[in-house]
């Protein structure tokens, strides 16, 4: 499987989530400037955590605009997986292939540290190695993740089973519904506001993290490219 980990100006996660997949999966891994205009050769496109134009306007605002992006619309329009973690999901909201759209932490305030999520949905290619309802724990750090929408898009996620995770216990930010991360309908782009590329061993405190990148490997081996591919 062909990862593609992509780096915005201020993006600050891109070698993290280079080393998870190093780390959890062993697949080849490779950084993409956000100029890039084509991605074709790629399985799994992560787009990283970090201050993307330095959050100028509103977080991922600016970053969405960037070439890659009518990339990456392209790769999920053919079913690819992506991935966005933090301001990655942050941009993906931008560019509306997530519905939704973030606001400022009901705190008003930065936050960092561990939050207990619960997997709302392990139904999907990302969540399949956690069992249904499993708690587990996964860092946050973000100014901007009160994730809001409006009833009928709600009603709409809830429907769907696209709400993966929501906060257990606390709500760090005042999210809609304690929403952590949601799928688009088709259920192969992702995004989350907590970092699972931060909880990839026990080292880091957690290693809960680790499974959603195995997830998205037995996903795509699971595929009629990645069957054919797999184990080359
Ligand atoms: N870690 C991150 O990706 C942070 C995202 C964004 N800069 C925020 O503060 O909300």
């Amino acid at each position: 499987m062909n990862v593609a980990v992509l780096v915005f100006p201020g993006s600050n996660c891109d070698i993290d989530c280079y080393k998870a997949v190093e780390h959890t999966i062993r697949q080849p891994v490779e950084y993409v400037w956000h100029q890039a205009t084509d991605l074709s050769k790629f399985d799994l496109i992560l787009v990283p955590g970090g201050f993307s134009y330095g959050d100028y306007l509103r977080c991922g605002a600016i970053a969405r605009f960037s070439p890659v992006m009518e990339e990456v619309r392209k790769a999920a329009e053919a079913g690819k997986y992506v991935l966005g973690i933090c301001n990655g999901f942050q941009i993906l909201l931008e560019s509306g292939l997530l519905p939704g759209a973030m606001r400022r932490n009901n705190s008003l305030k930065f936050k960092c540290a561990p939050t207990t999520l619960e997997v709302a949905n392990n139904d999907t290619a990302f969540t399949r190695d956690y069992a249904a309802g499993e708690k587990i724990q996964i860092p946050i750090a973000h100014g901007e993740g009160n994730y809001y929408c409006d009833d009928e898009t709600l009603a709409r996620l809830e429907a769907n089973r696209q709400i993966v995770f929501r906060y257990s216990g606390e709500n760090p930010n005042g999210s809609v519904a304690d929403i952590a991360g949601i799928t688009n309908e088709r259920g192969n782009v992702l995004g989350m506001m907590p970092h699972p590329e931060r909880a990839v061993d026990t080292l880091l405190g957690s290693s809960d993290g680790k499974r959603m990148f195995t997830s998205v490997l037995t996903a795509w081996r699971g595929t009629a490219h990645g069957a054919a591919t797999a184990g080359r």
